[in-house]
């Protein structure tokens, strides 16, 4: 295991096999799951597409509780559903017509309220599928967080410097100004909702990557270094982000 990389990283031969791998990771989480729902909360970005069609696909749609999974967002750009920017459209198109997804197990980010009003919004729809007002440790509210991992160390929407690293009461917030292409303003779930899982995957491919995964090595305090998981943190990293 090449000394640069997080505790707890696993190195596939490449983008496919980061897919594979988070794939058998639900079908895992999904076979432990002893209450009748299970809360999947996806990453946006173009790294999990590939996933996502993967869990759509033959190999993998039979193997997994369509009746049971409810699907959340992570995050989500503030622009209407079918734009290309659209993390909602994004995995709708992932999923396509393969998926037995009830439409109602699909939870989005209601951009359409604009950010502060949708991130209230979305911080409701968690809150009220949770069942409780505050999260318990003992109870997590996702099953499976899937995040990606941006060149400047961010994840989700939470990017350096912005107030959203330091929020620890909503689940959900408001990103006016992401800073980063494209500049449009988002909706984020902020640490603790993300920390609220039993397990948690980064999904990171591409040696473009290559960067931020050697700093958080190197312990600077990246957005994406800040995040824990309940129930454990699993790298999932091609060999191409891998090198060193
Ligand atoms: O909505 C988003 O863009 C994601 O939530 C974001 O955090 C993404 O995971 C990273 O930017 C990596 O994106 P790529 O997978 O496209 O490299």
């Amino acid at each position: 295991m090449p000394s640069h990389l997080p505790p707890g990283a696993q190195v596939l031969p490449d983008a496919d096999a980061v897919a594979r791998a988070a794939a058998d990771h639900l079908v895992a989480v999904c076979a432990d799951a002893a209450q009748e729902r299970i809360a999947v909360c996806l990453s946006g970005g173009s790294t999990p597409k590939r996933l996502y069609e993967l869990l759509a696909g033959p190999e993998y749609v039979d193997r997994l509780p369509w009746d049971r999974l409810h699907w959340f967002f992570g995050d989500d750009r503030v622009v209407p559903w079918d734009d290309p920017l659209s993390n909602v459209r994004m995995v709708r198109e992932a999923f396509g017509h393969g998926a037995p997804l009830p439409e109602t197990h699909l939870h989005f980010i209601p951009s359409d309220l604009g950010p502060e009003r949708g991130a209230e919004a979305y911080a409701r729809t968690l809150r009220d599928f949770y069942g409780a007002a505050r999260l318990d440790p003992a109870r997590p509210l996702f099953d499976l967080v899937l995040l990606g991992l941006g060149e400047d160390g961010h994840t989700a929407s939470l990017f350096p410097g912005k107030p959203a690293l330091a929020e620890t009461g909503a689940l959900a917030v408001a990103v006016p100004e992401a800073g980063l292409a494209p500049f449009v303003p988002r909706i984020t779930l902020t640490f603790p909702a993300l920390a609220s899982a039993r397990r948690s995957l980064f999904l990171v491919t591409g040696a473009g990557k290559r960067e931020a995964l050697a700093r958080i090595h190197a312990g600077e305090d990246l957005p994406a270094s800040r995040v824990t998981s309940l129930g454990g943190l699993v790298w999932l990293i091609d060999a191409a982000a891998a090198e060193a």
